[in-house]
């Protein structure tokens, strides 16, 4: 059994997620580089465009602000892009095809701001769109030109976009996944604890309770039948509990034979028999049972203004004494 003792209790300054620093780039870059032309319009008294340049400059900086802030990146990356085509549209549909060399940054940003499929959907809709627009500004040989080079952009950014999202969902399953279970590392299982307590600190009405799970006697299981089943039979632990617990429950693996449930939104009594059911679906599964696994879990509700280290280690000691009363039980803390 592995102690609580190493459980992260530093709350670190949030870090800046890959869509933040996306969104941030391109709002910041966008409101500089859009700045210049709505004072040269304004200067020209070229209202309309000067307005939908000013509207940019000051929605693309407020965005970033937002961002900034908040660090929310759902809402702000999806205004982000529509606003950029819009302003785009509305541009080449005031000023003519001049203004169209702006499509390309604003098709790029698409297929970052917006799920890849999508992005490509409406990037087709729009190239068509300005297609129609510019019927009697363009020859035939300009279009073929635009054409070709916002298409060549388009899928540059559609193969881009598509294999940085499959990259980072790779890194991330890499830094929070326990390899051997599948179930949450112990990086994911601070990372939570803390975000929980700080939750709890927040709004105390709803309460939420740790289970604390340790296989028994798991030397002697592996001494008996080899190391390799012992990973097999963590494999089928793991498969088991999740197949018992609810989705927005979370499993995490805290140590070598040590998994802990955190179970939000969960009154104590509701913990306990969640506890009990979890140690009994352990004892009836034939497979399980046939290689002698059982559990001992300890339960912890989370109580006010306790740190996470402190809520862990109740539910640790908690654990020991279901040991202590001869294992396969469950005990609260
Ligand atoms: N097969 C396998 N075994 C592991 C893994 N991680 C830890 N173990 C084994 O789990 C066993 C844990 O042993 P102990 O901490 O002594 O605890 P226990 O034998 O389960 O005894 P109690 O917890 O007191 O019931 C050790 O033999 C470890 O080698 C793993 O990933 N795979």
């Amino acid at each position: 059994m592995k102690s609580a003792k190493t459980v992260v209790e530093k709350h670190s300054a949030p870090k800046r997620t890959t869509e933040e620093f996306i969104i941030m780039t391109l709002s910041g870059v966008t409101s500089l580089a859009v700045l210049p032309f709505s004072l040269i319009r304004l200067y020209q008294q070229d209202w309309a465009v000067a307005v939908l340049d000013i509207f940019a400059v000051v929605a693309t900086g407020c965005l970033f602000c937002y961002v900034y802030v908040t660090h929310k990146t759902k809402i702000p990356g999806q205004i982000l892009a529509y606003l950029s085509l819009f302003v785009v549209f509305s541009t080449v549909t005031l000023k003519g095809s001049q203004q169209l060399m702006w499509i390309y940054p604003a098709l790029t940003a698409m297929f970052f701001l917006l799920p890849s499929n999508l992005a490509g959907i409406i990037s087709v809709a729009v190239l068509l769109g300005l297609g129609i627009v510019l019927r009697h500004d363009i020859t035939l040989l300009q279009a073929l030109v635009f054409y070709i080079s916002s298409g060549a952009t388009l899928i540059f950014s559609y193969a881009f976009s598509s294999r940085m999202r499959k990259q980072q969902q790779q890194l991330t399953e890499l830094a929070t996944k326990d390899p051997l279970t599948g179930a949450g590392n112990r990086r994911a299982l601070e990372q939570k604890m803390l975000d929980v307590v700080a939750f709890q600190r927040r709004e105390s009405q709803y309460p939420a309770s740790l289970i604390l799970m340790d296989l028994d006697n798991f030397k002697r299981v592996n001494d008996i039948h080899g190391h390799a089943k012992g990973d097999d039979i963590l494999i089928a632990f793991v498969n088991a509990i999740n197949n018992r617990i609810r989705i927005t429950d979370n499993l995490y693996r805290f140590g070598g034979e040590e998994f802990v449930v955190i179970a939000e939104n969960t009154s104590l009594k509701e913990a306990i028999n969640l506890a009990e059911d979890l140690r009994d679906s352990i004892e009836r599964d034939e497979w399980l049972a046939e290689h002698g696994v059982t559990i001992s879990v300890g339960t912890a509700k989370y109580t006010p203004n306790e740190t996470a280290f402190e809520w862990l280690g109740r539910s640790d000691r908690a654990m020991y004494q279901a040991k202590e009363r001869g294992r396969n039980c469950c005990c609260v803390a």
